[in-house]
């Protein structure tokens, strides 16, 4: 699919990794605004994927073009341009732990400040203001001068919005950002990426394993599978068992069986027997 306002295309991309094919000829054009999912299964190649669109990973062949410009043609100063407009989430929140909250949004902005900064008061003015202006966004102004390690698993990656909302990214990538949270976390982080990503016309491609959370939360969910691009669909109106018909398709192994029917228990109850045959 081909947006006349495309954000991010990737075309034919293939990533090897020694003996490891990552990434298997894929292609996805990604429009501005839109809400897209990467589902898959572990090793599947999201976070490989996500990797390549801020030019953390370089291709074995073909493009991967952002915002215009082609990724693995950048370098230096013009790479860092680049990614200071795509902001990236992880699984881990990547805190300073033993830093203040608030510092730890401010070094979001890192990027457009000469030099290194040490402590709260080698920030400019306006950048501690904006810092708690995206503390508030994010619904945690009254943490900001505690150290960031003693928050909750939910409250840090909301601290991780905050920082990635300073660098005033037009993409926010995010990998697995609620698959260390409860439940109620995980809702919550969800909702406020999504109602952020609304607010500020952000572009978001986030990838996740939880099939019923994608449904739920997605424009459009696209499955990888082996590295390959197994599914590109609009959210609306999919159904888990339609997503996991195409899994159980294309699952070969024992293993990747079970990991499929492990994420169908439970949710609807679904027989696998049922999809598969
Ligand atoms: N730096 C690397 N060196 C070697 N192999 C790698 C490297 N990075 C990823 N791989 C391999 O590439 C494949 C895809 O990995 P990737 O991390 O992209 O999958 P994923 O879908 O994000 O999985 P997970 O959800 O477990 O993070 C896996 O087989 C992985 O072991």
């Amino acid at each position: 699919m081909t947006h006349s306002n495309t954000v991010l295309r990737v075309d034919g991309l293939t990533k090897q990794f020694g003996d490891t094919t990552a990434l298997s000829d894929v292609s996805l054009s990604v429009g501005t605004g839109e809400i897209v999912v990467l589902l898959g299964l572990s090793g599947s190649g999201k976070s490989t994927l996500l990797r390549h669109i801020n030019g953390l990973e370089e291709p074995t062949a073909g493009a991967v073009e952002v915002l215009g410009q082609a990724v693995p043609q950048l370098s230096g100063r013009k790479l860092r341009e680049l990614r200071g407009r795509i902001g990236f989430i992880f699984q881990q929140f990547e805190l300073v732990g033993p830093l203040s909250v608030l510092e730890n949004v401010l070094s979001g902005s890192l990027g457009t400040l000469r030099g290194p900064r040490l402590g709260l008061f080698s920030y400019p003015r306006d950048y501690k203001r904006r810092a708690l202006e995206k503390l508030e966004r994010v619904g945690l102004l009254d943490r900001a001068y505690q150290r960031a390690d003693t928050l909750s698993g939910g409250q840090q990656q909301r601290v991780a919005i905050a920082r990635a909302l300073m660098q005033n990214p037009e993409v926010l990538l995010a990998d697995e950002p609620v698959a260390s949270l409860d439940p109620e976390s995980s809702t919550q982080v969800m909702s406020l990426i999504r109602e952020i990503a609304a607010d500020d016309g952000l572009t978001v491609v986030c990838s996740l394993h939880q099939v019923d959370l994608a449904i739920s939360w997605a424009d459009r969910i696209v499955g990888l599978r082996h590295g390959e691009l197994v599914l590109d669909m609009p959210a609306a109106g999919l159904s888990k068992a339609e997503v996991m018909e195409i899994y159980g398709r294309v699952a070969t192994s024992t293993a990747e069986l079970s990991a499929v029917e492990n994420e169908l228990r439970g949710a609807r109850g679904l027989d696998m027997a049922e999809l598969v045959s």
